[in-house]
């Protein structure tokens, strides 16, 4: 049986860029690792109607929080085959953003905290009722949330593709966002969470994910 790894974050935090870095740094170690990214855009419809209702389409959808946390937990619902079997067949299963990541965002919309009803909805939703697996170990790419505002500004502009959506756009809610995820890393919500430093450069985070590599799949 695998390792369960989430990356988590704020938007524009460098969660795609650590997960390049951990698979890199597995597989030396000599780890077989696959990897999943949620929403699914072009996979799942429920992520597509996401990604659409945040550029503004699908009427009030966007302002439903219960109503876009559903089509994000239906997402991985779908999923949910797919990640027990990649667990039957790699040492580890690296998810960048899971669970935590409608937990965070949606208590942050809502002005709630770790211990408000929508973190423990979250949870009866997609652990309990939709039975997906928990994570072993959840990793917060931590940021200052103008270092991560920055980033995302800027892979905009190398990839018009990839426009700031409704939530990557909102600084209040992004600050918001980051205490809900400092509370559950500090209450280690669902598992054991460690907090990773994102302000260092790629290549000094890129050295960090080898030590980390070898903590995860050899347990050193
Ligand atoms: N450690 C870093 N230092 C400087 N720039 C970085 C670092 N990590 C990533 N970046 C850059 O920041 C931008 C966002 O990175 P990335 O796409 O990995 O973030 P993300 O957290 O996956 O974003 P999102 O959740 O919005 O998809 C990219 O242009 C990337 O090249
Ligand atoms: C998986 C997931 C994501 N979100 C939020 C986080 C982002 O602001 C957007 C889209 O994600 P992306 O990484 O920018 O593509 O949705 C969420 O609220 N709940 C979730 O489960």
């Amino acid at each position: 049986m695998g390792r369960l790894v989430v990356v988590e974050g704020l938007d524009g935090a460098g969660k795609r860029t650590l997960t390049e870095s951990l698979t890199a740094a597995l597989r030396e170690h000599g780890a077989t690792v696959t990897t999943m990214t949620f929403p699914r855009y072009g996979r799942d419809v429920h992520a597509d109607l996401v990604r659409e209702a945040l550029h503004g389409a699908h009427g009030d959808l966007a302002e439903s929080v219960y109503g876009m946390a559903v089509l994000y937990a239906l997402d991985r619902r779908g999923a949910r085959d797919d990640i027990r079997r990649a667990l039957d067949e790699h040492d580890v299963v690296l998810l960048d953003r899971y669970v935590a990541s409608n937990a965070a965002y949606q208590a942050a919309r809502l002005r709630q905290g770790v211990d408000g009803p929508v973190v423990r909805w979250v949870r009866e939703l997609e652990i309990d009722r939709f039975g997906l697996p928990v994570p072993d170990t959840q990793l917060l790419l931590r940021v200052p949330v103008e270092v991560a505002a920055e980033r995302a500004v800027a892979r905009e502009r190398q990839d018009t593709s990839r426009t700031r959506d409704a939530f990557e756009s909102d600084d209040a809610l992004q600050a918001r966002c980051a205490r809900v995820y400092d509370e559950l890393a500090a209450s280690h919500w669902l598992s054991e969470w460690r907090v990773l430093d994102g302000t260092r450069s790629v290549a000094a985070n890129r050295e960090a994910m080898v030590v980390l590599a070898k903590e995860l799949y050899l347990g050193k």
